[in-house]
């Protein structure tokens, strides 16, 4: 394999994540969210360690999400038949991502309640 620059690994990444956007509804959707939930935060004027905490969430359901995509490739083009263990790694990485994503609902509670009941109370 051609021995690769800094910048042309750069390259590569970027280009992974414009896959996951470009060919899974769910990172798509997962995106919007993370665009809402940041513009809510910065109208909200959420607290540096409430930035922190929405930041940690977005980030590993993204990353889960990208794993998930990796992982769904790879067994693809292992084998085009039904597999448990195809279905077994396809599934455990899928439950990586509903595990972050539960983590993010948690977390948008926790910061979001009360900056809104107060918005809506007062
Ligand atoms: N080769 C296989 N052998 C056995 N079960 C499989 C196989 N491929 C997929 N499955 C089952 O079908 C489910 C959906 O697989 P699929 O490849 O369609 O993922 P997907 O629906 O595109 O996932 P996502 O929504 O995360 O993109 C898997 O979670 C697994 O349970």
């Amino acid at each position: 394999m051609a021995k690769k620059s800094f910048l042309s690994s750069f390259g590569f990444a970027a280009e992974g994540i414009r896959h996951a956007m470009a060919t899974q509804r769910n990172m798509k959707v997962h995106g919007i969210v993370a665009v809402i939930v940041i513009l809510l935060a910065a109208v909200l004027g959420v607290s540096a360690m409430n930035w922190l905490f929405l930041l940690l969430a977005i980030t590993l359901v993204l990353m889960a999400e990208m794993f998930n995509t990796a992982i769904e490739a790879v067994v693809d083009m292992t084998s085009i038949d039904i597999h448990p263990l195809a279905k077994a790694a396809k599934d455990t990485a899928a439950g990586a991502v509903l595990v972050t994503a539960a983590f993010a609902v948690v977390v948008g509670i926790v910061v979001f309640y009360k900056p809104i009941v107060d918005l809506l109370g007062g």
